[in-house]
């Protein structure tokens, strides 16, 4: 049994951040649990107030691309008038860590039921919007709307029920010392009031839904890369049963197969998708993950877990597009980036 915290619980998902590799239960456990009290997840996203000239091309983006390049417009995608769907908007959203200007206005929406794929140079700032959208990390300028609610700083600065947001990191971050029953058990036995048994089928079940099997009293150290990301997906999906009301669940994937080989990137691919509410799960069941965005660099990624892409460059959604259009896009920064050329407005 794990100890108890003496905190309320949470309104949203929450996950642990790094723990250090080494430190037994009981640290990881308080340390866990001093960040959580100091950080409550939950997500917003980014709508554009599209800092987009009347050509469609971001301002910044004019300044790469000459009058012949610019053809092709780069937010070909024409939104929807209606946003009674939208779960999380991210409105000219701004960064900066020091003197770095990470995110120069920075929106979109991510509406219910859409697969979304962030892409762009590293370093530009992918992860840091899924953190803003966490609410793990606060804007210095724009605002993330949940469900059309503004959040004002970080999660555990305001209580905004309605949706639940799943953050599953690129290490997994699981507790080292705790068994795969245990973290993706972590926040039932935290804060729920389901008895253990019934969390331990829950878990149990969630695994399977991932495709794992028997490995609930193994450690994180002996589990290979694919399988941490697996139990990590599994934590970020586990519901609490003894909810009355069952929220929609958004589901942010920050390179979810970086450091994968071929085949195992295809099998957590496909897992997110069956976790999906499109999809189906290993054993058969719906996916009741309601909207997704995933963080990659992959290629099979783009191609096969996402339908809808934004692409980031210099702080801003420079081109966004459908999953096939990526290819065949005439944007030189898409183009560029689609073929690892070293020549085009993408500098390094
Ligand atoms: N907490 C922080 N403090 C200082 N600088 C930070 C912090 N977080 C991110 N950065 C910097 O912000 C920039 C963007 O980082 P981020 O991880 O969001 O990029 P990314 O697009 O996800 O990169 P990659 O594709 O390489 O993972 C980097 O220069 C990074 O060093």
């Amino acid at each position: 049994m794990l100890a108890k915290g003496t905190f309320s619980s949470p309104s949203s998902t929450l996950l642990p951040l790094s723990i250090p590799r080494g430190s037994s239960r009981s640290d990881s456990l308080t340390c866990w649990l001093q960040r959580k009290q100091q950080r409550k997840i939950i997500c917003a996203c980014v709508a554009p107030p599209l800092n987009i000239g009347s050509d469609g091309i971001p301002e910044t983006a004019n300044k790469h691309i000459n009058k012949s390049e610019k053809s092709e417009t780069l937010h070909p995608i024409s939104e929807p008038e209606d946003d009674s769907d939208v779960l999380i908007e991210c409105k000219d959203v701004y960064k900066s860590f020091g003197e770095k200007h990470i995110l120069r206005g920075v929106s979109f929406k991510i509406r219910h039921g859409e697969a979304v794929g962030i892409i762009g140079p590293s370093g530009t700032g992918k992860s840091t919007i899924l953190k803003i959208m966490a609410g793990l990390l606060a804007p210095d300028k724009g605002e993330v709307y949940i469900r059309g609610r503004k959040r004002d700083g970080l999660i555990s600065d305001n209580e905004i029920t309605g949706l639940r947001i799943g953050l599953v990191f690129q290490s997994a971050a699981l507790f080292d010392s705790l068994t795969v029953r245990e973290n993706v058990g972590f926040l039932l036995y935290e804060n729920s009031t389901m008895p253990e048994e019934q969390i331990s089928e829950l878990v149990t079940e969630t695994l399977a839904a991932v495709g794992l099997k028997g490995v609930e009293e193994r450690l994180p150290s002996e589990l290979s890369g694919g399988m941490k990301k697996r139990v990590a997906l599994a934590r970020s999906i586990v519901f609490d049963a003894t909810k009355a009301t069952i929220e929609p669940e958004v589901v942010l994937y920050d390179e979810p197969t970086a450091g994968l080989d071929p085949i195992a990137s295809t099998v957590v691919e496909d897992l997110i998708r069956s976790v999906h509410m499109t999809g189906e799960d290993t054993v058969g069941k719906p996916g009741k993950i309601a909207s997704y965005v995933v963080v990659t660099h992959q290629h099979s990624t783009i191609r096969r877990a996402v339908d809808r892409l934004l692409f980031l460059h210099n702080g801003k959604v420079v081109w966004q597009g459908m999953t096939h259009e990526f290819t065949t896009s005439t944007n030189p920064i898409v183009q560029q980036f689609a073929s690892g050329s070293l020549d085009g407005p993408i500098k390094y």
